[in-house]
């Protein structure tokens, strides 16, 4: 039945044809129009939507560090810091020098420390954005110490680095201290931010920062309740998600401070000479008491009548290096439930880690990063390097600073310790840890997640699901003009207009 109607509905069709060609000026005008129609919609729909070639905004970091100050510039697209638009980093500058709090009887030359790194961003960041861009400097562990020891000193410090941060022609939002809570929460958000964790609610990613005068540890444990040290304790809620992270920040376990330490620990009844196991055979300098011990880390540890020198010299024995190391952590009280170290409460280590800064640069220079190669080959391969004579390092590493490459056989004894037998790593977790220096593009540390707190731009709820992608909105656009066209063409053919048809009746 239907293919009969449809037939004659062919054949109608095919009639009305030949009784009315479709050719009469009024068929093909209406034709026309209606493709030109046709055509402009779906052009104005394609341009309309065509992505626009993307303008950025800017936001800058100082990460004023123990050691050093680095200089972060970050991007995120203009149109969509609601929330939405993914911040990377642009371009880094290392400035030249120590950290800021090493100027402390010269503050004035902390200030003009930052000027090289300063004026590069000024070239980096385009002209017409630099009013509206922040900047921030955050100071750690270093300004941390000087304030303990000298909160008149630290603040000069700080109000020199305001006045030549002020000069310049962004958006000055402020020099502070951070507390060693906010920098070990903020370099878990760097991490899985970047890691994109945090909007796709997936299971986060632990941080382990090594500095030189501190140390963090950050993670969300699993089904452990942190109430019981409310100063481990951070709460998040980020694209509605809620996180009870554990953190907490060592002041004076920052590589340099613990080399520190350690050496005390060595030099306790002040001898004229110490037989180092960390450093390498060979090795011989003369070093002074008072540098030494000029750190409120290891100040009450000075011995009585000392000589203002002492010659340390390397004996390279990775096992009794551990012995040594192990001396700097006081693993006798707790008074919670469980505790990594100096009576800290930790909870169980729960998922990845990512371990940044001088984790990476000692384990990438120990070719020790490849976390999948067992502890005991790890340990081996340490062994092997304390043990290479001072003079053969010397020569192999050519191209490396002589204190960090004298400094490499202890730094990796101290980073083992302290993860086995301070946070408690196992032979099986420690291949949970990755040693990393960047996430696509960006530094691991704690400046990015520093800037999009205070920037506002990790919402508390997700943002709204997203509006149609460019692709899908041409498709459904191209789909419906090919539809009217369809339907345009049919009425064309069924119901031509009646004036055409009277004179062919009649
Ligand atoms: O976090 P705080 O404690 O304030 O210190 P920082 O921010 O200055 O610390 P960094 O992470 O920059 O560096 C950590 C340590 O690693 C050292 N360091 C930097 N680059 C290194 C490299 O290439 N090889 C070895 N050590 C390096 C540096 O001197 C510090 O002692
Ligand atoms: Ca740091």
């Amino acid at each position: 039945m239907s293919a009969q109607r449809a037939a004659g509905s062919l054949t109608d069709c095919r009639e009305m044809k030949e009784k009315n060609p479709w050719h009469t000026p009024v068929t093909i005008s209406i034709t026309v129009i209606g493709v030109i129609a046709i055509v402009a919609l779906v052009t104005v729909a394609v341009l309309q939507n065509k992505p626009v070639p993307q303008k950025y905004k800017y936001g800058i970091v100082l990460d004023a560090g123990s050691s050093h100050t680095a200089l972060y510039i970050y991007k995120w697209p203009a149109e969509k810091d609601n929330n939405t638009g993914r911040v990377e980093q642009e371009h880094s500058c290392k400035v030249k020098g120590k950290g800021i709090s090493s100027y402390a009887e010269t503050p004035w030359q902390a200030g003009e420390s930052l000027t090289e790194c300063m004026e590069d961003a000024v070239k980096q960041v385009p002209t017409k954005r630099h009013f509206e861009t922040p900047l921030y400097l955050g100071a750690t562990a270093g300004m941390r110490l000087l304030h303990m020891e000298n909160s008149v000193a630290s603040d000069k410090v700080f109000q020199a680095v305001e006045k030549s941060l002020q000069k310049f022609p962004f958006s000055y939002q402020g020099a502070r201290m951070l507390s060693g809570q906010e920098e070990g929460a903020f370099g878990w958000v760097t991490v899985n931010y970047l890691d994109d964790r945090l909007k796709q609610g997936l299971e986060t990613t632990g941080a382990l920062d090594l500095g030189g005068a501190s140390t963090q540890i950050s993670f969300v444990p699993k089904n452990y309740i942190i109430s019981e040290s409310p100063s481990n304790s951070v709460t998040f809620r980020l694209y509605g998600n809620d996180y009870n992270l554990y953190t907490h920040s060592f002041l004076c376990y920052g590589k340099d401070q613990v080399l520190r330490l350690a050496l005390a620990h060595q030099t306790k009844s002040g001898p004229g000479e110490i037989a180092d196991p960390c450093f390498h055979p060979g090795y011989s300098e003369s070093k002074n008491y008072s540098v030494l011990y000029d750190s409120p880390c290891v100040s009450d540890r000075k011995p009585q009548g000392a000589p203002v020198t002492f010659h340390h010299k390397g004996e390279g024995n990775f096992q009794q290096c551990q012995e040594v190391v192990k001396n700097v952590f006081n693993f006798t009280s707790c008074k919670y439930s469980r505790c990594s170290f100096n009576g800290v409460f930790q909870p169980p280590l729960h998922g990845q880690f990512g371990a940044f800064s001088a984790y990476y640069y000692v384990m990438d220079f120990l070719n020790l990063t490849d976390t999948s190669v067992p502890l005991t080959t790890v340990k081996d391969k340490l062994a092997k390097h304390c043990a290479t004579p001072w003079n053969q390092i010397i020569q192999q590493h050519p191209e490396i600073h002589v204190k960090y490459l004298a400094e490499y056989c202890f730094s990796g004894a101290y980073i083992l310790t302290l993860l086995t037998e301070g946070y408690n790593f196992t032979s099986e977790s420690y291949s949970s840890i990755k040693f990393i220096k960047k996430i696509k593009g960006s530094d691991a540390g704690w400046t990015l997640g520093y800037m999009l707190n205070l920037t506002n731009m990790i919402p508390a709820e997700a943002p709204d699901s997203p509006p149609l992608p460019h692709a899908g909105y041409v498709s459904i656009v191209t789909v419906i003009a090919l539809l009217i066209f369809t339907l345009f063409i049919i009425f064309l053919c069924r119901f031509r207009p009646s004036s055409s048809k009277q004179p062919q009746i009649v």
